[in-house]
């Protein structure tokens, strides 16, 4: 969590979450290189392919267990206590640890996009990054996966905490109130919208990728083929991270005055 505990209730502003969001793009890439280096091994999605002790009414895919499994001893250690932390499986035990006070930010609300984000990065980000074909390695594609998935769905929801913040605007926030009130999501999202800060982004994007991409070595860079393809890192964020970033925005304003 990047607010910390005993923090004041304001203690968010755009350009410290926008900080926050582009230390984020450090980890999503560096996450994606690491699920790039093993094969697409599509059995390890497919429901029903294994036997799982100790769960044998659970029919789901590999990575499903796995996702399962890593969850609960998260959530054990109050994992998703933290306002910025959001499970993609359900009935989790309660934290083993007492509560910590965290700053409330965010008005209370439900939204979670995680169901979204699974989809897509099954269906459009695995295929793409991975080559396609088996290498047998499913427990380390697996791990990598929820690696990804982690940094993904924390990426999304600080749309809640950017929402937040823009919605506090003292310029903005009669506008704002004006589109909830009356439902408006085509105007919340085109207010808060700002297309310079995504075409740096998709640039800024792309530098990354691409030199955290090279082998580094005594003499320098070797400049032989990046180990992740730029185009897929790119379209990540251009085709599902921004869009899905506004909805969980958008969501989070239609209910701000709940
Ligand atoms: O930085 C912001 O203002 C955000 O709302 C975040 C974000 C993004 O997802 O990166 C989303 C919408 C804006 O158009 C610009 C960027």
């Amino acid at each position: 969590m990047n607010f910390l505990v005993g923090e004041s209730e304001n203690a968010i502003s755009l350009e410290r979450l926008r900080d926050i969001l582009i230390r984020l793009e450090d980890t999503i890439i560096f996450a994606l290189i690491e699920r790039a280096q093993f094969a697409h091994n599509v059995v390890i999605y497919k429901p029903g392919m294994y036997k799982y002790e100790g769960s044998e009414e659970f029919n789901g895919s590999f990575l499903e267990y796995f996702l399962r499994e890593s969850e609960k001893v998260h959530a054990k250690v109050r994992r998703y206590q933290s306002p910025d932390e959001y499970p993609f499986t359900d009935d989790l035990p309660n934290p083993i640890i007492p509560p910590l006070k965290y700053p409330k930010i965010l008005k209370p609300n439900d939204i979670n996009v995680n169901p979204k984000i699974l989809k897509f990065y099954l269906e459009h980000i695995v295929p793409s990054l991975c080559v396609a074909g088996e290498d047998l390695n499913y427990g380390s594609s697996a791990t990598r996966d929820v690696a990804c998935l982690q940094a993904l769905s924390q990426r999304i929801h600080y749309g809640k905490f950017v929402a937040e913040a823009k919605f506090r605007d003292p310029n903005l926030q009669s506008k704002y109130i004006e589109y909830i009130k009356s439902h408006n999501s085509e105007a919340i999202e085109k207010l808060l919208t700002n297309k310079k800060v995504e075409e740096s982004l998709l640039k800024r994007l792309r530098h990354k990728a691409l030199i955290y991409g090279q082998d580094i070595t005594e003499s320098g860079i070797l400049n032989n083929t990046p180990k992740i393809n730029i185009d897929v890192v790119v379209e990540l964020y251009e085709k599902w991270v921004i869009p899905l970033t506004k909805d969980v925005e958008v969501q989070y304003l239609l209910s701000r005055l709940d």
